[in-house]
């Protein structure tokens, strides 16, 4: 389980988290939304241990996420808003020198394993700067999941994709959950969050305004507008304006 209690992040004087309080649970898929520059970013990296909360406290299965780097880097999986891969190296070259950063020894049934599982194993010699888009998430992902982690904090993982590479990650997402790992991650896609997460939380100006499923926000928004609403993109709309 993933509990962040009372969050507050300031750079300087400006204050980016304010006060984020929200339990996550294993198994869920978590969608975290919001506008740019609400602080998803910063709060995924709070989660990684990458940056410190200015205040309040983040425990994942118990174990502090400001005290207990170690443990928690072996429990979590990261995969970044941007591409973290080498375009001159071959997929396996690329899986090969990601898992020497892992400090345990990842063999190499599990490096083909986790290629297969994103469908890349007949890319295996191909260099990264010949991959699509798609491919090169897949790929990130792949690289992530590499020490098995039971959480993945995922930023923006399917943007600026093709569909397809889309729809075959957030497959891959719900299979993963099954298999009973956490996953968080952020993301503007409506669509994509109504079948995949279990519940979202709405962040704005470092606020969380809404935590809970889609369908709780569609009958929020309705009861509010007195109206019913016709599609994703109004639940969405409604959820993130000011
Ligand atoms: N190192 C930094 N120093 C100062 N301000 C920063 C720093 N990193 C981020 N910020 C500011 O913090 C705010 C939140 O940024 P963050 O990247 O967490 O937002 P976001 O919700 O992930 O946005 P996006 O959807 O655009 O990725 C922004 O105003 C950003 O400019």
């Amino acid at each position: 389980m993933i509990s962040i209690e009372n969050v507050h992040r300031h750079y300087g004087k400006k204050s980016i988290l304010n006060g984020v309080t929200l339990q996550i649970q294993d198994g869920e898929i978590f969608g975290l939304l919001g506008p740019n520059g609400a602080g998803k970013s910063t709060l995924l990296s709070i989660l990684t241990t990458v940056m410190k909360p200015s205040e309040g406290q983040v425990y994942m299965n118990g174990f502090d996420v400001t005290k207990q780097h170690k443990q928690i880097r072996q429990m979590i999986g990261y995969v970044p808003q941007d591409i973290a891969l080498w375009e001159e190296l071959t997929v396996k070259e690329n899986i090969r020198l990601w898992s020497k950063f892992i400090k345990t020894k990842i063999p190499k049934e599990r490096m083909i394993q986790v290629c297969e599982e994103v469908n890349l194993h007949n890319k295996w010699h191909e260099k990264v700067s010949q991959l699509s888009g798609g491919m090169k998430r897949k790929l990130n992902i792949a690289v992530a999941l590499l020490h098995d982690p039971d959480i993945l904090l995922m930023d923006e993982p399917t943007v600026g994709i093709d569909i397809q590479s889309k729809l075959e990650i957030n497959e891959y997402m719900k299979v993963l959950a099954k298999q009973g790992k956490t996953i968080v991650y952020t993301t503007h896609d409506m669509s994509e969050i109504k079948g995949l997460c279990s519940r979202i939380g709405v962040l704005k100006k470092g606020k969380l305004t809404f935590i809970g499923t889609i369908e709780t926000a569609k009958a929020s928004i309705n009861n509010q507008l007195n109206k019913p609403i016709i599609n994703e993109e109004e639940i969405i709309f409604h959820l993130l304006k000011d």
